[in-house]
């Protein structure tokens, strides 16, 4: 007998920040449940699809029973008695019956959470590992970034660059790599206390210290990297995320950065400098703002060819804005977040396209985020080639790197590391 979704359901929970969010539950006629969560950004694209929430003064108008009621109610209706494998038409339902380009009626956070828990579902039905189910034979775990410390909107550090990244790039295997990162991570402590800084940490579990600039966090990293028994550059790169387009002014179309104004062309060369003079500098995200494309594509044919630089605010996984950037030659990698586009498929359309056109792509938790690993099992299914999921301090971080030392021992080492370009 065929398997067919029986019965949808939301509930309001909490995410890492206390900021309500949705939780979906998609059931079978088997009797199946498929259930999962949906994080939530702090830095978002202005073109991200809509995350609906109710207003008014509950939960400081945070709240997200709007976007449950549409899920118990419309999606609900119009999902009983589909087949959950057929991913493809159940997004495509739920697109249709919203009817908006960006999902403002239903909410994106309801249709991405009805997306992935069907996939869960599905998967679960079909005794299958979710990796497995979307992702069949051909198995990659991906490079992993772990990001050690938060500025930016993430933390009240005052550093405008909000992430500084560090991926094992010489490993034998995920627990390999993870060894190596949690011993610099430990000993980044020690090194920042010994310079008198706190240890406290930001949104995403990285440390947040009140350093003066850029160039003193790298100096940082590379202490840490090497006072844990590795080389820069060849053992451990380095990478950030600015996420520029939270301190460009599109009055004026400068950079506020590090106390001063900076144009774009200014802000290029600051760039070429530190590429210059940190050789374990692999990849920059978000280096200009979503308002400013034509200095994303400046840097694109500076520095294109020398690092990675990753469209994050500038495309947000949208296969449309995406196909832009393609043509306009901006960026060479994509960062791929499920709720910036709010379904599985439409995530999907975007990777192949990344793919297809030679873009490396980065899958990306949230800055709020839940307990649910999602992304881990999807980073594999895609041979998604590179993760960031935060630092080690924080456990809804954690789990997501822990799901793939699960899924390293369940492939009994049978399975392919993506390995990221030296440069
Ligand atoms: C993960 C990020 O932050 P947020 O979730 O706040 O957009 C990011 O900018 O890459
Ligand atoms: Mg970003």
């Amino acid at each position: 007998m065929t398997v067919v979704i029986e019965n949808v359901k939301a509930r309001e929970i909490f995410d890492s920040r206390g900021n309500p969010t949705i939780e979906a539950d998609v059931i079978l006629s088997d009797g199946t449940l498929g259930r999962a969560e949906v994080p939530s950004g702090a830095s978002t694209g202005d073109r991200e699809a809509v995350e609906l929430r109710d207003g008014g003064t509950r939960l400081m108008g945070k709240g997200v029973l709007k976007a449950v009621a549409n899920v118990n109610g419309k999606i609900k209706k119009a999902l009983i008695g589909q087949d959950p494998c057929q991913q493809a038409e159940i997004d495509k339902i739920m697109i249709d019956l919203d009817g908006t380009p960006n999902k403002a009626r239903l909410g994106a956070n309801a249709i991405l959470g009805v997306s992935m828990a069907t996939a869960r579902a599905a998967a679960a039905s079909k005794h299958l590992p979710l990796y497995r189910y979307l992702g069949g034979v051909d198995l990659e775990l991906p490079q992993p970034f772990f990001n050690v410390i938060n500025g930016g909107v993430h933390a009240d550090s005052g550093i405008a660059v909000q992430e500084f990244l560090i991926t094992p790039i010489e490993r034998t295997s995920f627990r390999d790599g993870m060894e190596k990162i949690a011993n610099i991570y430990h000993t980044l402590k020690k090194v920042l206390a010994k310079e008198g800084y706190e240890t406290a940490v930001g949104d995403e579990g990285g440390f947040a210290p009140k350093l003066s600039s850029t160039e003193e966090a790298i100096e940082m990293l590379y202490r840490a990297i090497k006072e844990a028994g590795y080389e820069p550059g060849s053992e451990i790169g380095i990478a950030i995320d600015p996420a520029s387009s939270e301190f460009y002014s599109d009055e004026t179309h400068k950079y506020s950065f590090e106390g001063k104004e900076l144009d774009s062309d200014e802000l290029l060369v600051y760039y070429q400098k530190l590429v210059a003079e940190y050789p374990a500098l692999i990849s920059i995200e978000d280096g200009f703002s979503e308002h400013d494309w034509d200095g994303f594509k400046k840097q694109t044919d500076v520095q294109g060819k020398q690092i990675q630089l990753i469209g994050d605010d500038i495309f947000v996984t949208n296969p449309k804005i995406f196909k832009e950037g393609i043509d306009k030659g901006v960026a060479n990698s994509i960062l791929i977040k499920l709720n910036q586009i709010g379904t599985v498929t439409e995530t999907i359309d975007t990777m192949k396209m990344a793919r297809a056109n030679g873009y490396t792509t980065m899958i990306s938790h949230r800055s709020g985020e839940t307990g649910d690993t999602f992304i881990a099992d999807f980073a594999v299914a895609m041979n998604a080639g590179q993760i960031k999921t935060g630092s080690m301090a924080r456990s809804e971080r954690v789990e997501k790197y822990n799901q793939f030392l699960r899924i390293e021992e369940e492939l009994g080492g049978n399975v392919g590391l993506a390995h990221f370009p030296k440069r």
